[in-house]
């Protein structure tokens, strides 16, 4: 076997962090020689020699961390959400156009929830409506999640190419959010449940039927295959790739 790939984890501590620290350290292929969390030096990293590292904090400190990486030639796997264009762009910027460094930003780890965002941009241009209902455990960070955001602009993406107009809603609200949040057009209605992990369902209609399509989380080892897979791709894949789905085959 070539030499393992030396990763260290950004989040070590939290929730998904130390689900990662037990994958990568399970893993054939990959060394788990740093571990960081809030309040530890991110020189750790440079003094620990890794060569990539996986990111799940936060999204206030998330930009801090990526930026330390570029600047140091460190690949970069990233669940932390929160994710706009703007900050797609500023990554860009500073990736610059011979980025030495591989950053991948995924709003979803999960082979399951990559398909349910697969499978319902497939299915959008067939139905006239189209909503998002994301439910989550209540210690999550931001609303909407990064998974419904983006399910979002893929269905709004698949209704403009086919030449789809607005959904259908003669709703006048009364109370504010009573609808959810419009994000690309579509819906997202987010519910915070304790004993929930991550789920979504997608609801599509048309005359006389629905199609739902719903994904759940049910442990955070759910998100660990896929964090491998980013891990075994970000090196070969220099510069900004965003969703795992680039790494695998959807046919
Ligand atoms: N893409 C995906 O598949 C998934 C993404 N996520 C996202 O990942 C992020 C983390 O989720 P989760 O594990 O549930 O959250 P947690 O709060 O459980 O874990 C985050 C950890 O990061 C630590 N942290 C805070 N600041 C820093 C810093 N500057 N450097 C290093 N570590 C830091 C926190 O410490 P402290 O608590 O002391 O602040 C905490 O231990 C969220 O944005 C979430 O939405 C979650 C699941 C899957
Ligand atoms: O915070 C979480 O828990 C999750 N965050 C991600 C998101 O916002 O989509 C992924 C998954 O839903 C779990």
């Amino acid at each position: 076997m070539s030499q393992k790939l030396r990763v260290g984890v950004l989040g070590a501590r939290g929730k998904v962090g130390r689900e990662v620290c037990r994958a990568v350290e399970g893993a054939p292929d990959t060394e788990l020689v740093a571990q960081v969390d809030a309040g530890d030096d991110i020189e750790e990293l440079v003094r620990a020699g890794v060569e990539a590292v996986v990111d799940f904090t936060h999204p206030d400190v998330v930009m801090d961390n990526l930026r330390f990486c570029i600047e140091h030639g460190i690949h970069a796997v990233v669940g932390t959400t929160g994710f706009d264009d703007d900050r797609l762009e500023q990554l860009r910027g500073w990736l610059g156009d011979e980025p030495r460094a591989g950053v991948l930003i995924a709003p979803n780890f999960s082979i399951g929830a990559i398909l349910m965002m697969h499978f319902a941009a497939r299915a959008a241009p067939f139905f006239e409506s189209a909503e998002i209902v994301e439910l989550h455990h209540p210690d999550k960070a931001d609303a909407p999640s990064g998974t419904a955001r983006r399910t979002a602009a893929l269905i709004a993406a698949a209704r403009r190419d086919a030449g789809m107009g607005t959904m259908p809603d003669a709703t006048s609200t009364v109370l504010d959010g009573a609808r959810g949040a419009d994000v690309d057009g579509v819906r997202v209605h987010g519910l915070r449940i304790r004993g929930l992990v991550a789920h979504q369902e997608v609801v599509l209609g048309g005359v006389g039927e629905t199609l739902t399509i719903r994904h759940d989380s049910l442990d955070r080892a759910s998100f660990t295959p896929g964090v491998l897979t980013g891990l075994r791709a970000i090196t070969d894949h220099p510069g900004l790739t965003v969703g795992l789905e680039n790494f695998l085959d959807l046919g």
